[in-house]
């Protein structure tokens, strides 16, 4: 059976005002695919997703979703068919509880009722359903990072883009987010484009990888060629580090990157 085609970018550019960071970005991604883009910082991941978001302009060449020319598009009708988006540093509202961070999502533009909802994010995310009457301020950056995704999931989006979902977090909870977000794609059938410098983190969601050098994307490693670590090696041949993200401290939140040159 043939896969939907969900996202389809064509030779864009884009970036800041006059400053150009996106330079004829190509990319496709299907329902039910989760596509990574790796790159070191600077590179233009973030800029490539706020342009897909309408954040910032496309200055040149087309965004298509779902069949739809997006390119002009502002960022809530792109919203509005289906595009849900977690930005770096999670984005929640951190003096509301984490039920008003669900509800406020779901006001902004939640379908169906909002408790029937409510439930069955929780169902989704156990572990928010004991922190619900917590400020989002006071959990920990995994918890807020998994709130920011639930928040998300309340709008019901069918692709997702996210920035950096294992910034800054503790690898019990990157491992509970990958299996979540292995299990929202399976159940929902969503794409995802998957933004971070967290190779093994990437490299166990993705059916594909992009590289992303200076704004431009520069290869491609399929999933059977992923698990190749000769080729990994030799395809991240211009020294990208390979991190894995390791927790020191006692409360568990404070935390180092190590990261070993390839
Ligand atoms: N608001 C801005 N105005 C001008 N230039 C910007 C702005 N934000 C980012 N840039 C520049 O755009 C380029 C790409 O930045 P971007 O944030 O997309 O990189 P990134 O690959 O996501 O990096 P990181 O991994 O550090 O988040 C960088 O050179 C950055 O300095």
């Amino acid at each position: 059976m043939q896969k939907k085609l969900l996202l389809r970018l064509k030779d864009v550019a884009s970036g800041y005002g006059k400053v150009p960071v996106l330079h004829g970005i190509d990319l496709d991604v299907y329902e039910n695919e989760i596509v990574g883009i790796l790159g070191h910082n600077g590179m233009g991941k973030t800029t490539l997703l706020k342009a897909v978001m309408g954040f910032l302009p496309t200055k040149s060449g087309t965004i298509e979703y779902a069949n739809t020319d997006v390119t002009r598009y502002p960022t809530n009708a792109r919203a509005r068919l289906g595009i849900g988006y977690v930005p770096q540093g999670r984005g929640i509202f951190p003096q509301l509880t984490v039920q008003e961070n669900l509800r406020f999502a779901y006001r902004n533009m939640g379908q169906g009722s909002e408790a029937d909802l409510i439930a069955q994010i929780l169902s989704d995310f156990p572990r928010l359903e004991r922190l619900l009457d917590r400020e989002g301020g006071a959990l920990s950056g995994g918890e807020q990072q998994l709130l920011a995704l639930a928040r998300c999931l309340m709008q019901a989006p069918d692709f997702l883009l996210l920035d950096e979902p294992t910034e800054g977090i503790q690898p019990s909870i990157i491992e509970e987010m990958a299996d979540t977000l292995i299990d929202q794609r399976n159940r929902r059938g969503f794409g995802i484009l998957l933004v971070e410098q967290n190779f093994d983190f990437i490299a166990d969601l993705s059916d594909r990888v992009l590289v992303l050098e200076r704004g431009e994307i520069t290869g491609s490693l399929s999933r059977s060629e992923l698990s190749d670590r000769e080729k990994v090696d030799r395809f991240l041949g211009f020294g990208a580090a390979r991190s894995t993200r390791a927790t020191v401290g006692l409360d568990g939140e404070d935390e180092q990157e190590i990261s070993e040159n390839v």
